[in-house]
């Protein structure tokens, strides 16, 4: 069952006691209560998911960064983007960031999980071996409107009896689409038609896949693995609106044992102690899981001296290696007319429109609600290999058929709209538009993630450090000239007429690349921030069992555990953490 105070949950002994039922929390509760044998306690900050509109409804989405469903980060100043700090939303709910992101759906290329086996010595973590987590994860479905979906994705590469529904945007826009797919048939080469990018291929342009199921609402890891019949079991305890404030060593134990979590509120000094019997699993995300870390003590000892914490565990690898996608919108005006946007073009500017979307919805599921935004499409593009950015500077993508571009491809009115508007304000001013909305997604700079104070209700310094290595501009501005490139489609030319924005002024390079750390934003995909590394590697904070190093009894499970960033948006890799973990964590148990 579901609480929210400590105090209300029934006394019990814990087997496994978990930090956060965020993306990765949730399937590991949901999976371990399968066996009935483990007693679970989930511990999350945030309220609960259930009746909360704006995350059940696609179309609401927007509203929920900046609300009190997130946790309100902002990043410190970015010396790569012109010392800007930027939003950092992290979901602050039941379902934590599944809860409140944009529902795209993409694997990656099956090489960034290779590269994640390969830097680690565990096989298991490769794409071939994860694929029965994939299964096990995906429940793909029919559209809501009940489109065909044939010849739009391949369903040998898709499961239908996993636990979240996934499927293709339910409210299609065809005058929109009919362009993007024309400037495949056009151009093809690096634009050409793929017909499921989540194949572990993903180069090319193909239909978008997103967390939303045939019922027109979103899936989170919390509609999907917590259900009224998980929540059912007696095993499974979940309490919300509670946050864990460090891990301790637990007494009368030998050696650096930690299965004790400390509970506490800022409004009290008081503090409340529990134990699992067998592990404390922290799931609290790339920013949630290192700040606990270090506000116990486990962490650079002179950074930790420094604010007077205690040392547990002096390991420099806590925090670093904080990686993230930038993003970065390019858009080419629309002609007068050039592209119909029907009935719904001013819904994201026009209430009473709104209000007939959500009637909609509400009545039958149906409407432009069903959907996140007007982007029917995404695109995934390499660097050309003859660019001069590899005359400078290594390959940072797992192999050659991993993408260091993504395109999001749509109107301005859907860039405009809901999530993507906050990434990309630039839109905002523009007027109507045909978008990209490019990402930078094989990244060479690393930030960090560290404590401004020992009080652990103090937000962390978030330093992403976008930009600090030269490659990671070099590579948008290619990837601006591959949008350019898309332009220049005959379909395209006839519709646009040029690129907006100070892009359109720009005479060198240099002008670009000011634009672009002017310009750039998060994509918030942050991941890295206790990674794993081989067993007796002497960097890293878990080993690829996921085991906090020289300690026993605690593990991580979440964004903060992965080497290197794939070149995907990253709620479905974290699923794939999580399912793989949970039948780690049995085995270990059995
Ligand atoms: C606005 C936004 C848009 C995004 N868009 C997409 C997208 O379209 N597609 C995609 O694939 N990915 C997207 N992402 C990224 C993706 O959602 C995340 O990478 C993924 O969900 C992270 O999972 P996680 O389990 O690591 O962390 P989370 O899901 O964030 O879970 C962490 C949980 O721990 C809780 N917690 C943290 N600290 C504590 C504490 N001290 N005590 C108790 N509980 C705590 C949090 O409240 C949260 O519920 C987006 C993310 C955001 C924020």
């Amino acid at each position: 069952a579901t609480w929210n105070s400590i105090s209300d949950v029934p006394k019990s002994k814990w087997d496994f006691i978990i930090v956060g039922g965020g993306t990765a929390g949730s399937v590991l509760a949901g999976r371990l209560t399968e066996n009935p044998k483990f007693n679970v306690l989930v511990i999350e900050a945030g309220p609960n998911n259930e009746g909360v509109m704006e995350s059940i409804i696609p179309g609401l989405q927007a509203r929920l960064p900046h609300s009190r469903y997130d946790w309100n980060y902002t990043t410190v100043p970015i010396k790569g983007l012109n010392n800007r700090p930027v939003d950092y939303p992290r979901g602050h709910l039941l379902g934590g960031s599944s809860a409140i992101n944009g529902m795209v759906y993409t694997r990656g290329a099956a090489s960034d999980y290779d590269r994640w086996a390969k830097v680690t010595g565990d096989p298991g973590w490769s794409w071939h071996k994860l694929q029965p987590y994939l299964d096990k994860q995906e429940k793909f479905e029919l559209p809501a409107d009940n489109h065909s979906i044939a010849g739009m994705i391949n369903p040998a590469v898709h499961s239908a009896t996993g636990a979240v529904p996934v499927s293709i945007p339910g409210f299609p826009h065809p005058n929109v689409d009919v362009v993007t797919m024309g400037v495949t048939e056009e151009l093809g080469g690096e634009f050409r038609y793929n017909l499921d990018w989540n194949s572990g291929h993903p180069l090319g342009v193909g239909w978008l896949q997103a967390t939303i199921g045939h019922d027109g609402t979103r899936s989170t890891a919390a509609t999907s693995y917590l259900t009224p019949h998980v929540r059912a079991r007696k095993n499974l305890h979940i309490v919300t609106d509670t946050r864990v404030t460090r891990v301790l060593p637990t007494k009368g134990t030998r050696g650096l044992e930690i299965r004790t979590v400390e509970i506490g509120s800022p409004d009290s000094a008081d503090r409340v102690l529990l134990t699992a019997s067998k592990e404390v699993i922290l799931a609290a995300g790339a920013i949630g899981s290192p700040q606990i870390l270090l506000n116990s003590g486990i962490g650079d000892q002179e950074d930790l001296k420094a604010l007077d914490i205690p040392v547990v565990l002096h390991n420099p690898s806590v925090g670093r290696n904080l990686t993230d996608h930038t993003i970065f919108g390019v858009s080419f005006g629309l002609k007068p007319d050039a592209i119909d946007g029907g009935p719904w073009a001013n819904l994201f500017f026009d209430p009473a429109l709104q209000a007939q979307a959500l009637e909609l919805w509400q009545k039958n599921r149906t409407g432009p609600y069903v959907a996140l935004v007007p982007v029917d499409h995404i695109g995934w593009v390499r660097v050309p290999d003859n660019s001069p950015v590899f005359n400078q500077y290594e390959d940072t993508s797992s192999g050659p058929n991993a993408a260091h571009i993504e395109m999001v491809l749509g109107v301005s009115a859907s860039i405009l709209s809901s999530f993507a508007s906050r990434k990309l304000t630039l839109e905002k001013a523009i007027g109507s538009s045909y978008s990209t909305g490019l990402s930078m997604i094989s990244p060479a700079s690393r930030g960090s993630l560290t404590l401004q104070s020992n009080n652990p209700f103090d937000d962390p310094l978030i330093d992403p450090n976008f930009f600090d290595s030269e490659f990671d501009v070099l590579v948008v501005r290619e990837g601006i000239k591959a949008a350019m490139r898309f332009a220049e489609a005959p379909i395209m030319k006839n519709i646009t007429t040029g690129i907006l924005g100070p892009l359109a002024n720009i005479t060198s390079d240099d002008e670009m690349d000011a634009v672009i750390r002017n310009g750039a934003g998060s994509a918030w995909h942050p991941v890295g921030t206790t990674s794993m590394s081989p067993k007796h590697a002497n960097w890293g904070v878990v080993d690829p069992d996921l085991l906090v190093k020289k300690v026993s009894g605690l593990r991580i499970v979440d964004a903060s555990i992965m080497p290197y960033i794939p070149c995907a948006h990253t709620q479905t890799p974290v699923y794939l953490i999580a399912e793989r973990a949970a039948d780690l964590v049995k085995a270990a148990w059995r």
